[in-house]
């Protein structure tokens, strides 16, 4: 009998970029609570899913050579995790990640890839679930994993997984600094408890001011209000992001922040027209490894479809 091998699938999937990162306490189970507001941005991957006899992992672009293409892979766990819940053996899918977003960038470009490989295989093997079941799992793989899968604007509770949608009513234009090297999560976290305990590092306030500004579309308010209390302890451990970050607001950025963990600066500016030429001053100013520019909120992880798809491939047929 012959069976039809359904054609690939393309999901692109948004960076974030933490408008709002509170930091409370250490829990027992390792992880903080925190009270965070995403937002996605235009930054995005791509990732192609297909039926393969041969599974595996192929990675082109952003962190090329350094992000690994094994099993340890949050794309190839999140296919694991998926066949293991509709119950389905080791996926005999081949994952192919095109990356934009910076690797350990603090853009939770990993856990992009891992919520992109959900919706991607969900569509691949024509499966019954919904966005809500596919977000339990994606929980399972990483904080900030369902937020690639919602997209757009959202408060994020817990260790930031437990997601609201924020009203926000404007787009607003980024841009971005990439760093040489990356940063690693867990590091930035640990530096923030050993600041915490030898002093008393900046915490920022309620969250509640930042969603009043999202609502209120005036970017110049939203600058006033960007915060992370984990920028400290990302600038403790790479204190070249203090230039970057003065870098960014003396080009003509209303304001900076430093992204999730870091290493990436993120600079909030008044228009499109403002971005590309705070873009254009940044990249000439030796402060970091890569500019882009970026607006915000996008929705979250999307099969790609329309003009812009990549050409399907004629269904092959297994004998
Ligand atoms: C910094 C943020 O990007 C802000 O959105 C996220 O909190 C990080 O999310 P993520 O990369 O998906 O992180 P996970 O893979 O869940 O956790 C990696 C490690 O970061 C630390 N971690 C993460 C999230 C959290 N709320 N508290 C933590 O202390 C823990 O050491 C954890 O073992
Ligand atoms: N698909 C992937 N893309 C990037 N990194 C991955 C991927 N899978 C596993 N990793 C590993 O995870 C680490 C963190 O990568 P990632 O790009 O998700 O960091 P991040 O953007 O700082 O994350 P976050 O903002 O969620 O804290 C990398 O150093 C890499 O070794």
């Amino acid at each position: 009998m012959l069976a039809v091998v359904p054609p690939p699938v393309t999901v692109r999937v948004p960076a974030k970029v933490n408008l709002h990162l509170s930091v409370g306490d250490l829990r027992e189970d390792g992880y903080h609570e925190l009270v965070t507001v995403f937002q996605a941005l235009s930054l995005t991957d791509e990732v192609t899913v297909a039926v393969t006899e041969e599974p595996g992992l192929e990675i082109y672009g952003e962190g090329e050579g350094s992000v690994p293409a094994d099993g340890t892979n949050l794309a190839w766990r999140a296919a694991e995790a998926l066949a293991a819940h509709v119950g389905r053996g080791e996926p005999k899918v081949r994952i192919v990640l095109r990356k934009g977003i910076p690797a350990a960038g603090g853009m939770a470009g990993g856990s992009a890839d891992a919520a992109a490989t959900l919706v991607g295989l969900a569509s691949l093997w024509n499966l019954d679930i919904t966005r809500d079941e596919l977000a339990e799992i994606a929980a399972g793989l990483g904080s900030d994993v369902p937020f690639a899968l919602y997209g757009g604007t959202a408060l994020g509770t817990g260790r930031g997984e437990q997601l609201v949608p924020v009203l926000s009513r404007h787009t607003f234009h980024w841009v971005l600094a990439f760093d040489a090297e990356g940063l690693s999560t867990p590091k930035v976290f640990k530096e923030l408890d050993r600041l915490r305990v030898d002093g008393n590092p900046p915490r920022i306030g309620s969250h509640t001011p930042v969603v009043e500004a999202l609502a209120s579309g005036d970017p110049r308010q939203l600058a006033l209000l960007l915060g992370n209390d984990l920028q400290a302890a990302a600038v403790s451990l790479r204190p070249g992001l203090r230039r970057t970050l003065r870098a960014g607001v003396n080009a003509g950025a209303l304001a900076g922040t430093v992204s999730g963990s870091g290493p990436t600066c993120a600079f909030l500016c008044e228009d499109a027209q403002t971005a590309v030429e705070v873009a254009a001053e940044l990249s000439g100013a030796g402060v970091c490894r890569t500019v882009r520019v970026a607006h915000g909120p996008v929705p979250g992880a999307r099969v790609v479809g329309g003009d812009d798809a990549p050409r399907p491939m004629p269904p092959r047929v297994h004998a």
